[in-house]
């Protein structure tokens, strides 16, 4: 514990912490209820202003796999003639599985995308219909494409502990594919621990190979909290140099092929554990519970345990 604390001290003096907020996307990707456009661009301009500038807003994947984004380009439509957004300070990535994905981002004048991949074969073939290999075939000509149209590509590795259907997932696998997600031309990989059941040990085991090979600044975290661990592993990621932190409001979230996979680790949570380092102080934690409230009483879910806390003492 010790050993944490001092080594965390030292690693915030230098670098400054970024969320990228998934609630609109993976928060909403995994909903029974479909939720309008509308509702999804006013949570995003919710979000905005309580002072995330990293928002990610949607996806560019088959409707028929994903329904709760089939209105992907009307999303980024309404973002963008929205006058309440400030373009200049915010970015907004959207997740596109192929080139026909990134063709409809790039129509809907998106310049953030993110590609997905797996660690995991059994995950990989569930939640995008291939191996590996072949969606690295497939996310090559994106990244190229991106490239020429001057979009960003973020990296998603999935499955970085254990998978659904195939079970723990060695470090050395993670590894790898992180770098082959760099070389490809994303700036950054977000290590995703799909079906939260990471441990700070797990976790830190992880991050000790990955980052061996890749430096911590190149990597974000996405953890979920199916296991209550969501707050610790970030704790951890933090403690390895990690400063980007994936972090869905209210805690919503999970993805549709991984059963099994509750919610996202909550971005009040994770924004109260960073404040407390004194980080993250750009985010008004309070405006970030209100949304959190509002958007888990529209959906009928409970919240995150940090905003409740923060609502309940505003009552
Ligand atoms: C990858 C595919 C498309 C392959 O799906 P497929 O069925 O193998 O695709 P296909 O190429 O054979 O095409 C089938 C049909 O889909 C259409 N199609 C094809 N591509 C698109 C597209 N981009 N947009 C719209 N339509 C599309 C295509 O045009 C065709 O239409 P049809 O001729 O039958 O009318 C499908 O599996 C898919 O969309 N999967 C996405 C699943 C998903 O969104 N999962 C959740 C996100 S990942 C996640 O949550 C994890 C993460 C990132 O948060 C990190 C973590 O926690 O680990």
């Amino acid at each position: 514990m010790l050993r944490l604390r001092s080594s965390i001290t030292r690693n915030f003096s230098r670098s400054m912490v970024t969320i990228c907020e998934v609630g609109p996307r993976d928060g909403l990707q995994n909903e029974k209820m479909i939720v309008p456009t509308n509702t999804k661009v006013e949570l995003i301009e919710r979000l905005a202003k309580s002072g995330l500038t990293t928002i990610e807003s949607t996806a560019f994947v088959s409707p028929k796999w994903v329904p709760q984004m089939a209105d992907a380009t009307e999303v980024l439509k309404g973002i963008a003639e929205s006058p309440n957004l400030d373009h200049s300070k915010l970015s907004f990535p959207v997740l596109t599985p192929n080139l026909k994905g990134f063709e409809r981002a790039l129509e809907a004048k998106s310049k953030h995308i993110a590609i997905f991949a797996a660690s995991s074969e059994g995950f990989s073939k569930k939640n995008i219909n291939c191996t590996i290999e072949e969606s690295l075939e497939r996310f090559k000509p994106v990244c190229v494409a991106a490239k020429k149209n001057n979009v960003k590509v973020r990296g998603y590795l999935s499955t970085v502990i254990a998978c659904p259907y195939d079970g723990p997932t060695d470090p050395n696998q993670v590894a790898k594919i992180t770098e082959k997600l760099l070389e490809m031309g994303c700036y950054e990989v977000s290590l995703g621990d799909t079906i939260g059941v990471g441990t700070p040990s797990t976790i830190d085991k992880m991050l000790r190979t990955v980052t061996a090979s890749v430096p911590a600044s190149k990597l974000a975290m996405h953890a979920h909290d199916t296991y209550g661990q969501g707050v610790a592993n970030c704790t951890v990621a933090l403690d390895r140099g990690i400063t980007t932190f994936d972090a869905s409001v209210a805690g919503l979230g999970g993805c549709p092929y991984a059963k099994g996979a509750t919610g996202n680790v909550a971005t009040e949570d994770v924004v109260y554990m960073l404040q407390g380092f004194g980080l993250a102080n750009e985010i008004d934690l309070v405006e970030l519970a209100k949304t959190g409230k509002w958007i888990s009483d529209i959906l009928g879910r409970t919240g995150a345990r940090a905003g409740n806390a923060i609502c309940a003492k505003l009552l």
